[in-house]
């Protein structure tokens, strides 16, 4: 179990957030959400990619038959594999913008989205499913943030950040009952922003301005902390061929004086056993 980060990618990403492994490629995605930018790493190579995006991109997941679906600022689209895009859900409103999103072990895509001036209440966590179907699971969300589940599926681990509570629901083919809190971080210490679950069932969780990723045992017992330089600590995924290393994200934005790496892709080799991610059906 290695205790030290490595700088997978330095860069200055305005706010570096959805590390996502994509099997297919061996790479793995991650985004600038205000930059505007997917970028791509490859660990056996370290060789890299970026695109832009023409809309802020709050998350980018690999769909079952190659290319990506993208929560975008006015909703969710998918790029195909030659580059073609279409709108799966177009639905743009004034103020708000997508922000996190995973993929259920159904393969349908939970995606967040918050309102820029993040105005309580104003954002919202939505289900879609590869026939443009969409369904509002939680219409009150402020910044909806870090969503997982459970190695078997049945319990739904999400976050919307200014409550500081990584909340747990009971999960039962897309539908959620019984929220309950998990854990809460406690002032000074941050907030809760991205989340991923690991084969144990324990929750990783991302602090923003508490630079650091913590581990908590589905009990909600804190198992481990990882520090980490920059202070805006945005999310956590496992990536590479054994899904051992956890990235980490980070951000800039809003910091007078920034950490030299805010805003890099940062690594933890071997921290631990993650779980392979769904790929979106659509
Ligand atoms: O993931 C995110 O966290 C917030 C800050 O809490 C940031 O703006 C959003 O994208």
């Amino acid at each position: 179990m290695s205790a030290g980060y490595e700088v997978a990618v330095p860069a200055r990403a305005e706010l570096g957030e959805g590390p996502t492994w994509d099997p297919a490629t061996g790479r793995l995605i991650w985004l600038d959400i205000l930059g505007m930018r997917v970028h791509t790493y490859d660990p056996a190579t370290g060789r890299r990619t970026s695109r832009t995006t023409e809309q802020h991109v709050g998350a980018v997941k690999p769909r079952t038959g190659g290319g990506l679906v993208l929560n975008l600022r006015d909703g969710v689209g998918l790029l195909d594999p030659d580059g073609a895009f279409r709108w799966l859900h177009h639905e743009p409103v004034t103020g708000r913008r997508a922000n996190d999103a995973a993929v259920a072990p159904d393969g349908s895509l939970w995606a967040g989205t918050m309102r820029y001036d993040e105005a309580p209440g104003g954002g919202t966590l939505s289900r879609l499913t590869g026939d443009g179907a969409v369904e509002t699971v939680l219409p009150d969300v402020t910044i909806s943030n870090g969503t997982g589940w459970s190695p078997d599926g049945r319990l739904l681990y999400y976050v919307d950040t200014p409550t500081r509570r990584v909340d747990v629901f009971g999960h039962d083919g897309g539908r959620v009952n019984g929220r309950r809190p998990l854990v809460e971080i406690e002032e000074g210490a941050g907030f809760p922003d991205g989340l991923t679950v690991d084969a144990d069932g324990c929750v990783w969780v991302a602090l923003w301005d508490g630079g650091a990723v913590r581990r908590y045992t589905p009990r909600g017992e804190l198992d481990r902390v990882i520090r980490v330089p920059a202070a805006r600590t945005t999310a956590c995924a496992f990536g590479g061929a054994d899904l051992t290393d956890l990235y980490i994200t980070t951000a800039r934005v809003g910091l007078t004086a920034p950490h030299p790496l805010a805003g890099s892709l940062l690594v933890i080799p071997g921290a631990g056993q993650g779980l392979p991610q769904p790929a979106f059906r659509g």
